[in-house]
């Protein structure tokens, strides 16, 4: 936040726009220091509204948004395709961001939050650099990928021998998380690339037991991930999508979308620009003598005048974005 203050003071911003629309924690956080030091308004919206906005609006203008993976159950041979989400109701969306929240999504303005779990993303990486010395997420997943967690893990197999066949547990599953890690001898032998894909498979994996559990209870088969951890992160969308297909036995669906961490961002500047388009239609009904544009201005230097054309804006926006972003700028955090 301090770097896009530090910005802000530095293009001079403040004398172009006066009203930035904000969504996430840092709305709140935020509000004085932006008013105080650049002299801008925030626009504040709910982040899990502005989620869902993001996410129907960016399904609509792009048909290949929304993924899946083929052959989950073979995570070696699992592949990305397009998947139809053009109806999407009812979904479990599970927002990983720093920490989780999970949300069952019956229409456009109908869900709720129906659970959550502090082990997060920030989680993932917070552990990470502990345990590797790593400083970035980046350096974070670029060491998980040449890992292996099983050199970490306690699998079932490491306290069966094979198979615990009763119960459908296969040997290669994981029996305990950093299970192996209280052995000096196994500490001494394993890597930070080994520790670092232990830790992401752990987070990863308790996401999606919880994510499972919340799409059993609400009796819904689609499960969307979305949220900025997925970033550059095939190995947890993956794992997610075959922990989905095989604790449900195929009855469950991972979804995937393609600009993961900006639907809050997205939702929030349609939003607020929703909210200046209704105001504007307002001041057309019921006075008919003023320009609608003139009365924008009291809120914005630089606002669109309606809905259609921001909608225009965002979406010409997003077409030229239309592949992951893999940069190693700084986080896209919507907070
Ligand atoms: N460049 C990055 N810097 C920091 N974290 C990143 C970056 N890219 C992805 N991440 C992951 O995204 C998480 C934050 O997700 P995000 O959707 O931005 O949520 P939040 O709104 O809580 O910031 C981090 O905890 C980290 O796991
Ligand atoms: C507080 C939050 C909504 C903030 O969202 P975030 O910035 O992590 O995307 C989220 O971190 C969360 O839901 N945490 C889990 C809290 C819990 O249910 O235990």
């Amino acid at each position: 936040m301090s770097n896009f203050l530090l910005l802000a003071k530095q293009k001079g911003m403040a004398e172009l726009v006066t009203t930035v629309c904000a969504t996430g924690g840092g709305a709140f956080k935020f509000e004085n220091e932006f008013r105080q030091q650049v002299n801008m308004k925030l626009a504040k919206f709910d982040e899990l509204d502005t989620l869902i906005k993001g996410i129907l609006f960016a399904e609509v203008q792009n048909p290949t948004e929304c993924y899946f993976y083929e052959n989950a159950r073979d995570i070696m041979k699992s592949e990305k395709r397009a998947f139809d989400f053009s109806k999407p109701y009812p979904f479990i969306l599970v927002n990983v961001g720093s920490g989780v929240s999970i949300l069952a999504v019956y229409g456009p303005d109908n869900f709720k939050r129906v659970s959550g779990t502090s082990l997060g993303g920030g989680t993932f990486l917070g552990l990470c650099c502990l345990l590797t010395g790593c400083n970035s997420f980046e350096e974070a997943i670029q060491l998980a990928t040449k890992g292996d967690n099983r050199k970490v893990d306690k699998l079932v197999r490491d306290i069966y021998g094979g198979d615990y066949d009763r119960f459908g547990l296969t040997g290669d599953l994981v029996a305990s998380s950093f299970g192996q890690m209280h052995i000096k001898d196994k500490r001494s032998s394993v890597s930070r690339e080994d520790l670092a894909n232990a830790t992401l498979v752990t987070i990863t994996n308790n996401i999606g037991s919880i994510a499972r559990m919340c799409a059993l209870n609400e009796k819904m088969d689609k499960v969307v991930f979305v949220g900025n951890f997925l970033r550059v992160n095939p190995i947890s969308m993956k794992l997610l999508a075959y922990a989905m297909e095989f604790w449900s036995n195929g009855t469950l669906k991972a979804l995937f979308l393609e600009h993961e961490g900006y639907f809050g961002a997205l939702g929030c500047l349609l939003q607020f620009n929703g909210e200046i388009a209704a105001a504007l239609n307002e001041t057309a009904e019921t006075t008919t003598t003023s320009s609608p544009s003139s009365s924008s201005s009291s809120q914005s230097k630089a606002e669109p005048t309606n809905t259609s054309q921001a909608a225009e804006t965002v979406s010409n926006a997003m077409n030229s974005t239309t592949t992951t972003p893999t940069s190693n700028n700084v986080n896209n955090s919507d907070s």
